[in-house]
């Protein structure tokens, strides 16, 4: 029987011990935290559920247009005591979940910290320590693979370190007492941007520190303008082209000092600067197994590091930090190590969303990163001429598609709507199965539904399908 040890039970670790149990290896997850990992105890699970809480508070307020009408819809609050303890319980109850998952399967689960200790390189036998949350040395495992899913943690900017209270960091905002009288989110990546918004919705007044001319750099120019203007119209504030020098306690809260000389101030500062992958301690470099200069642990598309028979997954290797492809990643490293056919992961079906207000869901191509002279036809259609849209008064947002010129193949797509996040699942398919503009404008859609905009984008672009 093959043995498998997976150092960390975050999406990467768990969904891969699950292949690996499925597929009848002996299995051990050694993990420090808690099963889930940062994914669903302190980063994508709590950051979500607290966005619904605001948003929802968002719809109740902008609701009043629809014709509601009650004493209290345009002043709606979020009692922070009760959305704290409920992302706190979704994410213990999950993590719960997880584990009784895999005790199910017949994994074993090692609380405590893991390090490499291969003694010689080039064996085909591992050895994994674990040292206990006490700091003393505990058992060895010999095994045949390894699994690395260690996550990263949030980047640390010296001169404007966390103290838990004031300066935070997004695993600190849950255990605040009160709301912030104003959050300064320094970092305008994908993080920053959606706690902005979040806060925003739940009627904090925001300063968003941001390093480039546009708000969420790495995303659709067109829609990250969407998202600005929505959060400018909102009442957030943007210090553009800022780059934080230090973060300092003030009297009353924080001070923001700016590389230019502007100083920005506020009550809280919420530090979204990026994150560290965790490789330290871990003993890579002994055992030959090769990192970034970023320190990213190197990987293929099926997951294998420098060494044979050490894998790694998620947002310990830097390959587009998202639960959902480290839980791929995961998968396919077991697939590949258990002898099974396995697919190398394609990065270019990567569906992606950013839940700010509205969503951007992206998927494919994008226009940022598409080589000059690429012969493609794009289409993008307004939200507001969506019948549907205009029903709940919806006006900020577009559905974009790319295809083949020559083909009429869809590449590639953006959504950004309320919702994004479950409407780019058909263009997700599209770029996944290589369907054209031609399947998609014959696929019927609900009428009325924004789900329309998409089937409709298919049919302006069916001119570019020579091969219909
Ligand atoms: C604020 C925020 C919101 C996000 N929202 C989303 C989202 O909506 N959708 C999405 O797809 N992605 C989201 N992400 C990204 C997503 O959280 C990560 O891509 C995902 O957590 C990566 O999973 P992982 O298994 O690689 O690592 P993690 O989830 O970080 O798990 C790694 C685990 O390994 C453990 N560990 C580390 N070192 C050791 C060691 N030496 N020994 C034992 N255990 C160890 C850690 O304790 C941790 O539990 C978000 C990220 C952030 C920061
Ligand atoms: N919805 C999701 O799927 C989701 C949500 C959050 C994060 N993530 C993923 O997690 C990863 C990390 O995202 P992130 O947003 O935390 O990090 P990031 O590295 O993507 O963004 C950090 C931003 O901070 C800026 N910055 C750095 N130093 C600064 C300074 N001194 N002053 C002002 N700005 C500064 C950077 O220019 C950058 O734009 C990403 O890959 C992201 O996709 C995904």
């Amino acid at each position: 029987m093959t043995r498998i040890v997976i150092i960390g039970g975050g999406p990467a670790g768990y969904e891969a011990a699950l292949v690996a149990a499925q597929l009848g290896a002996e299995v051990t997850v050694i993990e420090r935290d808690g099963l889930g990992g940062a994914s669903v105890l302190t980063d994508c699970v709590p950051s979500k559920t607290l966005i619904a809480a605001a948003g929802t508070m968002t719809s109740v307020r902008d609701s009043a247009v629809l014709g509601l009408r009650g004493a209290d819809v345009s002043t709606v609050a979020l009692d922070l005591g009760t959305v704290n303890r409920r992302v706190k319980g979704l994410a213990m109850a999950q993590s719960a979940d997880i584990r009784e998952r895999l005790l199910g399967e017949g994994v074993r689960i090692v609380a405590g910290t893991a390090r490499l200790s291969d003694e010689i390189r080039g064996l085909a036998e591992h050895r994994v320590e674990v040292i206990g949350s006490d700091g003393a040395a505990g058992e060895t495992l010999e095994c045949d693979v390894v699994l690395i899913a260690t996550g990263a943690d949030p980047r640390v900017l010296a001169g404007a370190e966390p103290d838990g209270e004031r300066i935070l960091d997004w695993r600190d905002v849950y255990d605040l007492d009160e709301m912030p009288e104003h959050l300064v989110v320094v970092g305008s990546g994908v993080t920053g941007a959606e706690f902005a918004s979040g806060y925003l919705e739940a009627g904090v007044p925001v300063t968003l520190v941001s390093s480039r001319d546009q708000v969420l750099p790495g995303e659709d120019s067109d829609a990250a303008a969407v998202v600005e203007e929505v959060f400018k119209a909102r009442g957030g504030r943007i210090a553009e082209r800022g780059r934080a020098a230090s973060v300092t306690r003030t009297e009353k809260g924080v001070r923001v000092d700016l590389t230019d000389g502007r100083t920005v101030e506020g009550s809280h500062a919420l530090m979204t600067v990026g994150t560290v992958p965790n490789t330290a301690g871990l003993n890579l470099e002994q055992c030959g197994v090769a990192v970034s200069e970023s320190g990213h642990v190197v990987v293929d598309r099926v997951s294998r590091t420098s060494v044979s028979g050490i894998y790694a997954a998620g947002d310990v290797t830097g390959v587009f930090q998202l639960a959902s492809v480290a839980a791929m990643q995961g998968r396919i490293a077991m697939w590949h190590a258990l002898g099974e056919a396995v697919t190398p992961i394609r990065l270019k079906t990567v569906a992606a969303n950013v839940f700010t207000h509205p969503e951007i869901a992206t998927v494919g191509v994008q226009e940022k990163s598409l080589p000059e002279g690429v012969p493609l036809d794009v289409v993008r259609l307004p939200l507001a001429t969506n019948a549907r849209a205009k029903m709940s008064d919806l006006r900020d947002g577009f559905v974009k598609l790319f295809a083949r010129q020559a083909t009429g193949v869809v590449v590639g797509g953006v959504v950004v709507a309320p919702g994004a996040s479950e409407l780019i699942l058909p263009i997700a398919l599209a770029v996944t199965k290589g369907l054209t503009v031609s399947d998609l404008a014959h696929t019927f859609a609900i009428y009325p539904s924004l789900s329309g905009s998409i089937t409709e984008a298919g049919r302006r672009l069916m001119g570019a399908d020579a091969l219909a």
